[in-house]
């Protein structure tokens, strides 16, 4: 295919809030990820394939965009600490992702006592005035918040999983979005991965090393799909079959997206970073707010 092997500064400008063009399909088009059509993804690929790049793509095309972005890091904060100016929140530790994941539903139920009062059915129905900031979370190495080293961390990770499903459930309405790149996600992680990857409409495989990766990622698409994922060769990292919910797939190649972009990215529109308390603790004054309701 076609090898759209360029350095970028900037992606090819999306004037759409929450989509980003992130690559190229094989058919010439752009590859876009539009949160609002496609809440979740999936981010699959064995090391080296380029799911970081993806991240980075990702991270250059929101960073300009008036949205919170949030990492989970779990390769201990290497991946997502150079983006933190553009970050309102990062957790590199198992214990630290728990805290943010629980104000990440804290958040989402605060929004749905929001909209209930309002009469709205999500957030885009709210008047611009109250709408809260849309979310987007960035995880890294996904499998690290399911792997148990022994029995003490059972109650943790049963915790995190559940938390992670109610915002795939539920986040969509309430402008939270989830992005989960990992190496291996396959069942044996447990049933908490399977029920997740339910909830994500949005698959991207990368090259992968173990069938099961893939078939998770793409198994339950048309089977040509997971045919060709295994095809892709290691030496065109960033190709990657994407899947979303019109059940049609395409092969694709992301844009090259240096680490320096990105932390450049990260740094130019640090301004536009909320600020992780005032979204996790929106401070409401009922009578403002009914104010802005009825105006
Ligand atoms: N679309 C692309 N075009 C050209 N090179 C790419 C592309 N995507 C990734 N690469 C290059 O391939 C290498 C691996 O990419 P990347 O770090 O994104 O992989 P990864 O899947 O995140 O790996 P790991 O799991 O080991 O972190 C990097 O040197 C990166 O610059």
């Amino acid at each position: 295919m076609r090898d759209p092997l360029v350095q970028l500064d900037h992606l090819p400008a999306s004037d759409d809030l929450l989509t980003v063009h992130v690559g190229r399909l094989e058919t010439g088009g752009l590859w876009t990820i539009d949160f609002r059509t496609v809440p979740h993804w999936i981010n699959a690929g064995a090391t080296q394939s380029g799911k970081s790049n993806l991240a980075n793509a990702l991270l250059v095309g929101l960073a300009p965009q008036p949205v919170a972005l949030v990492g989970i890091d779990l390769k201990g904060g290497v991946e997502f600490t150079p983006y933190t100016p553009r970050l309102s929140a990062l957790a590199t530790t198992r214990a630290e992702s728990v805290t943010l994941l629980d104000d990440l539903v804290a958040l989402m139920v605060d929004r749905m006592g929001l909209c209930r009062t309002a009469g709205a059915r999500n957030i885009w129905q709210l008047p611009p005035g109250v709408r809260p900031v849309p979310v987007v979370v960035l995880v890294d190495e996904l499998a690290e918040l399911y792997l148990m080293a022994d029995k003490s961390e059972k109650d943790e990770i049963a915790h995190t999983s559940t938390a992670l499903l109610r915002i795939a459930q539920l986040g969509r309405a309430f402008g939270i979005y989830l992005f989960l790149s990992g190496q291996r996600i396959g069942s044996d992680l447990g049933p908490g991965v399977t029920a997740l990857r339910a909830q994500c409409s949005g698959r991207i495989c990368h090259r992968v090393n173990d069938p099961e990766t893939a078939t998770m990622t793409l198994g339950d698409l048309d089977p040509a799909a997971l045919v060709s994922a295994r095809a892709i060769p290691a030496e065109t990292p960033g190709v990657a079959i994407i899947a979303s919910q019109d059940g049609q797939w395409y092969r694709a190649r992301s844009f090259y997206v240096a680490e320096r972009t990105a932390e450049h990215a990260a740094r130019t529109y640090a301004h536009l970073t909320p600020d992780w308390a005032d979204i996790a603790r929106p401070d409401r004054d009922g009578a403002d707010l009914s104010d802005l309701l009825s105006a």
